[in-house]
């Protein structure tokens, strides 16, 4: 193509990624979707978020009235929006516009007890498994993962030392907003938990990525691993968001490690642990903007970015058809 070899940085890597995954139809134009999952954190209860959780609900009820930041860029950027309720603690029976999946009103207080059973999990997974399904039927063929849940940020840090065996310190940031004397708060919690469950150090062998979700996770975050797994299975691009989708995909990974050649990262996280869990994917996030909002916004943000790169592929002409002399040698 006329350009310098590799002058394209980082768009190469990309559109030789996304050639791969879509194999002979890579020169159709990608259909885009977003799907932001909701739910409920019983661990709000030890004061481990800056908001309280009733915001989960009324995020949701924003999105659907086309409020919320990841709307703007959805309709700027011609992404479908889908909304799941997996477990926020309300009643949304009446409300439309909403995919109705709730497992349960919010997850168990993971300092107290495991955060959902063993049945809970598996239906938050196939919860995502089946979206999965119908996104496929709708024809996306990009997908961003989002989330809105008060509180998830203590099970992503949680997710993410056990995997990666990061020290707490490390994997865990101020979420929404909390200041310092807080943070070590939540930090405090987030290693009660682990050593209650796991042992000194989260042990010393790796805990069954399952398990991980039934006792530290989410009901969005077990819906946003089978949503991957789902999406990775028909041959669909990912894009995970921040710290909370990245977390979920890290279990998709650790379950099945063929699922990493259809991740993409749309950004880097200002949460610290984001960094630990791109590295255990082995993923160079697309966008560094310093945003931590979640609910898909920095995978719907490097969409574009994906977009241009299968473009420039598709459509530059080649040093032989437009007739540019190349190297010297
Ligand atoms: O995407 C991120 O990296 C990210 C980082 C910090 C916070 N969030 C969002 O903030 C909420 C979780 O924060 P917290 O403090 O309540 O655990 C949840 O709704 C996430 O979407 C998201
Ligand atoms: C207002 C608000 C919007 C969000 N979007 C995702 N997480 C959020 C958390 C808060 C508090």
């Amino acid at each position: 193509m006329t350009k310098p070899l590799g002058s394209l940085g980082g768009l190469e890597d990309l559109a030789a990624q996304m050639v791969s995954i879509r194999q002979q139809n890579y020169a159709k134009p990608l259909q885009k979707a977003v799907y932001v999952f909701a739910a409920d954190h019983g661990v709000t209860a030890e004061g481990v978020s800056a908001y309280p959780s009733e915001v989960t609900r009324q995020m949701v009820l924003n999105f659907l009235a086309h409020g919320a930041a990841i709307n703007v860029l959805a309709k700027l950027h011609g992404v479908e929006m889908n909304v799941v309720d997996v477990g926020v603690d309300a009643d949304f029976d009446r409300i439309d516009g909403l995919l109705h999946r709730k497992v349960r009103r919010g997850t168990r207080n993971m300092m107290r007890e495991p955060a959902m059973s063993r049945e809970e999990v598996i239906e938050a997974l196939n919860v995502g498994l089946n979206l999965a399904d119908d996104s496929k039927a709708k024809g996306h063929s990009l997908v961003a993962v989002g989330e809105m849940g008060i509180g998830n940020t203590t099970a992503a840090s949680a997710i993410t030392s056990l995997l990666t065996r990061r020290s707490v310190e490390v994997t865990t940031g101020k979420g929404t907003g909390l200041n310092t004397e807080a943070l070590q708060h939540k930090r405090r919690i987030i290693e009660a938990v682990l050593q209650k469950y796991f042992g000194e150090a989260g042990g010393h062998t790796l805990p069954d990525p399952v398990d991980v979700l039934r006792i530290v996770g989410g009901l969005e975050i077990a819906a946003m691993t089978g949503f991957t797994l789902g999406a990775a299975r028909h041959g669909v691009a990912i894009v995970v968001d921040g710290f909370i989708s990245t977390a979920a995909a890290a279990v998709a990974f650790a379950l099945v490690p063929q699922v990493r050649g259809y991740l993409f990262a749309g950004h880097r996280s200002e949460e610290p642990g984001h960094q630990a869990l791109l590295d255990y994917l082995g993923l160079k996030p697309i966008l560094t903007l310093n945003m931590r909002l979640g609910e898909g916004t920095g995978a719907v943000l490097a969409m574009p970015i994906l977009e241009s790169a299968m473009c420039l592929y598709n459509q530059m002409a080649t040093f032989e058809s437009a007739g540019v002399s190349e190297a010297k040698d």
